[in-house]
């Protein structure tokens, strides 16, 4: 047909606005955020979208973030009972996407306003050359840390350096007989910030060499192991999360490296910070090798076999837009992936987000290839082997390493 042919009734262009009366269907999104901490603001925000588009019926289902992945998978590889949106973890949209289940997105209202969107969330998002996700949130993680605790003990200013997180720890110890950091033993997220601070990384995505049992990665694996044997830091290879949250919360310890997401659960207060101004957040420690923070983050996606694929763009663009993220930074203090929204003075005045936007500006990139993701499981278990002592340092780098070649076929 002739080019600009305006009769064709194909998706409207990326940015239009559709005719609300004229978009009808069901959604059923399956939500991964924190059933207690963030899902009653999503839920809220959905009504905002039912009422915007009353012929779209929303399912909201909360799925645990532990979980989904494989329920994601187990639903789109058979199409049964099948989400038409999901939230993507950054890691998971890359390997999805190779499995030919999620719609690409490129030119739909879905991705309306994409050059708003931050780089390093899009370089995510991307599989291919095409869009399958839209950005929600980004993250990185930071050291989280009880001001009176430091002040108490004397200590002036946040640990720039693992050794002055010792130190720090030391003083804390001798003032208040507490733990200085809770480091979270059962999820290996937490192993990167110490693999950075090395100058090191799990493998080298361009070269398809793994990298975590080198010099640096066993260097690592050794400083996460000192600062349990040294008590500066306390562990449980077991619910981890909840063990972390109750022991800074409670003023048990006085530091953890955490991310934005934390903020919903920390803000609620809990003795030590039901004053909020006791919250203090500061880069990662650096370690021998630099100073480093993984970037991590979720994204809207659309099933490739959903029968709601233009009701599924349509609610994206909604749960995407500036107007949206800016009510989830100011009611949850997760962070915007949309430029635009961090120019917006009452989101731009918030504390976290000032100290966050520059971290993640800085966070380190991970490779986002369909075998991101299976890089965790092998390091969690490697990981806690040596929290609970069954394994050196040097055996966790190098089974995790053996594990890497096994799986990914790289040297
Ligand atoms: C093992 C997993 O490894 C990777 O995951 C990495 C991930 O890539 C990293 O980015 C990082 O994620 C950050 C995240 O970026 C950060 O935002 C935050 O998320 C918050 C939300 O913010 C908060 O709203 C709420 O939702 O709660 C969220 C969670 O708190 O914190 C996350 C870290 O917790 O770390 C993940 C590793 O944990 C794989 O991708 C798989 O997930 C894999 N799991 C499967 C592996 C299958 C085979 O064993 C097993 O059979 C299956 O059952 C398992 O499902």
């Amino acid at each position: 047909g002739s080019s600009g042919d305006s009769s064709n009734n194909s998706a409207p262009a990326a940015g239009a606005s559709v005719d609300p009366a004229k978009v009808s269907g069901t959604v059923t999104w399956w939500d991964t955020s924190d059933a207690k901490a963030e899902a009653p603001t999503y839920q809220k925000v959905i009504e905002g979208f039912q009422a915007k588009y009353p012929n779209v019926k929303v399912k909201y289902v909360n799925v645990p973030f532990a979980d989904a992945q494989n329920k994601i998978k187990n639903a789109f590889s058979t199409g049964t009972d099948a989400p038409d949106v999901i939230r993507s973890e950054v890691a998971w949209t890359p390997e999805l996407a190779s499995l030919h289940y999620l719609a690409p997105l490129d030119g739909t209202i879905a991705l309306d306003k994409a050059d708003d969107f931050l780089p390093n969330p899009v370089a995510a998002t991307k599989y291919e050359g095409k869009t399958y996700a839209v950005p929600q949130v980004t993250d990185t993680m930071a050291l989280f840390y009880n001001k009176k605790m430091f002040a108490d003990a004397g200590i002036a200013k946040p640990p720039a350096t693992v050794e002055e997180l010792k130190a720090a720890a030391a003083q804390i110890k001798a003032k208040s007989g507490k733990t200085g950091l809770y480091l979270r033993g059962d999820d290996a997220y937490w192993t990167l910030s110490f693999l950075y601070g090395e100058g090191g990384d799990l493998v080298d995505a361009n070269a398809k060499t793994v990298s975590i049992d080198n010099a640096a990665g066993v260097k690592a694996f050794k400083t996460m192991k000192d600062l349990v044997d040294s008590g500066a830091a306390k562990t449980s290879v077991t619910d981890g999360w909840a063990n972390m949250m109750s022991s800074f919360q409670s003023g048990d310890t006085a530091m953890m490296i955490n991310g934005p997401w934390a903020l919903a659960t920390v803000n609620k207060g809990g003795e030590a910070f039901a004053d909020k101004a006791n919250l203090g957040i500061a880069v990662v420690p650096a370690g021998s090798g630099g100073q480093g923070a993984p970037q991590g983050g979720h994204s809207y996606a659309v099933y490739a076999g959903s029968k709601n694929v233009s009701a599924s763009e349509l609610f994206v663009q909604y749960m995407a837009s500036a107007e949206t993220q800016a009510t989830l930074t100011k009611e949850l203090g997760v962070l915007p992936t949309r430029k635009s929204v961090y120019a917006q003075p009452d989101v731009a005045s918030i504390e976290s987000v000032k100290f966050f936007k520059d971290a993640i500006d800085k966070a380190h990139q991970r490779p986002w290839i369909p075998e991101g993701g299976t890089l965790f499981a092998p390091l969690v278990t490697e990981y806690t082997a040596m929290l609970s002592g069954k394994e050196t340092p040097e055996q966790a780098a190098k089974n995790t390493g053996d594990a890497y070649r096994k799986n990914l076929g790289w040297k």
